[in-house]
């Protein structure tokens, strides 16, 4: 029985951890927090998947040590908390595959999360599974597909050990494309949830995520993504799920924010980050951003809505 660690057990990794088990693999299932590690040993849940039973071949731990015992780790800690992450606990997961779960580009850096994983374990094979997946629907057993990319030829082995009967991975060398089309639909989710919260309609959202689309290809491009890629699972699969289900945190964020409206900061955006750091990366390397740089913008309060509707419709007419 082939064994996976998972590192981080919010909901995606928890999900995964769900959905690995019952497809028989041995999984450890590691958490920062002691206390929430107690309760999910004692309940079987985790909170933020309620109702359903995380099985008994997953073992839940704080020791990141144990992570180590895993033919390998999928890291499913969000964005921001990834590099932080590798640098206390890297020096014993270098060595193996590291699956990158999360979506997103450091801040910090204005790295992915293959390039995070390659700066702190440089002995380990940097690998990202990403694609259309809300947690609890891959740990209610629903029918998914993902995408994971390594660009090292463990790929293919990789793709086995973590495909089910129900997860249904898809296999590419991509890893750049891969990730970008995670990091950027996320930020395309948080336009599109303005543009219905402010009410501008489900004609202007179709527009936004075309636009949006386009901008993703043109940035992921740049940095030497095949475009391809970005018409896969991972880019336009997850661009469409995120941009028009009400179940996505970067969707709900973004309608809360066009209706003027309170939301809890302490749920996981990933996309309000990335807003920020793709926007830097693009105005230094030259590549036009229009709608990351709105999103960036109204974000942190440097425009209003109505002036960065206003900003984008008045730009240069152009060809498609
Ligand atoms: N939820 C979903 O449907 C999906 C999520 N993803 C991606 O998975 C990633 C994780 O998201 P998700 O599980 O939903 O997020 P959650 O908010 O549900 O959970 C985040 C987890 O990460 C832990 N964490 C946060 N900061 C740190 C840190 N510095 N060190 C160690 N652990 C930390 C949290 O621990 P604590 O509780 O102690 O803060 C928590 O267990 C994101 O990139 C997201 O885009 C991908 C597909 C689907
Ligand atoms: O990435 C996701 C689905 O693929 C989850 O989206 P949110 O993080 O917006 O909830």
């Amino acid at each position: 029985m082939s064994s996976i660690s998972i590192a981080g057990a919010g909901a995606f990794g928890a999900a995964l951890a769900v959905a690995l088990a019952q497809a028989g693999r041995k999984v450890t299932l590691w958490a920062r927090d002691p206390a929430q590690v107690a309760q999910m040993r004692e309940t079987r849940e985790n909170p933020r998947l309620p109702g359903v039973l995380l099985p008994e071949n997953v073992t839940l731990t704080t020791e990141a040590a144990a992570l180590a015992g895993g033919a390998v780790v999928l890291l499913a800690v969000p964005m921001q908390a990834l590099s932080g992450f590798l640098q206390e606990h890297g020096a014993v997961l270098d060595g193996r595959p590291l699956v990158a779960c999360c979506k997103g580009v450091d801040l910090a850096s204005g790295l992915g999360p293959t390039a995070i994983i390659a700066r702190n374990c440089p002995a380990a094979t940097p690998a990202v599974l990403t694609g259309p997946s809300f947690a609890t629907d891959i740990a209610q057993g629903l029918p998914t597909a993902l995408t994971l990319a390594c660009a090292d030829p463990v790929g293919p082995a990789l793709q086995e050990q973590l495909s089910t009967p129900v997860l249904r991975l898809y296999r590419s060398t991509d890893t750049t494309g891969t990730e970008l089309g995670g990091a950027l639909k996320n930020v395309m989710a948080i336009a599109s949830g303005i543009v219905m919260g402010a009410g501008l309609g489900e004609s202007a959202r179709a527009a936004l995520i075309t636009r949006g689309f386009a901008e993703m290809l043109r940035f992921a491009r740049a940095r030497g993504a095949e475009a391809e890629t970005l018409a896969g699972l991972s880019g336009f699969g997850d661009l469409v799920l995120t941009c028009t289900s009400e179940q996505s945190r970067n969707f709900r964020y973004g309608r809360a924010l066009g209706q003027g409206a309170y939301f809890d900061p302490r749920i996981t955006v990933e996309g309000a980050a990335t807003a920020r750091a793709v926007a830097a990366l693009a105005q230094a390397q030259g590549i036009d951003m229009p709608v990351t740089a709105s999103v960036a913008h109204v974000i942190d309060g440097r425009r209003s809505i109505a002036e960065a509707v206003k900003a984008l419709l008045s730009r240069p007419l152009k060809e498609e």
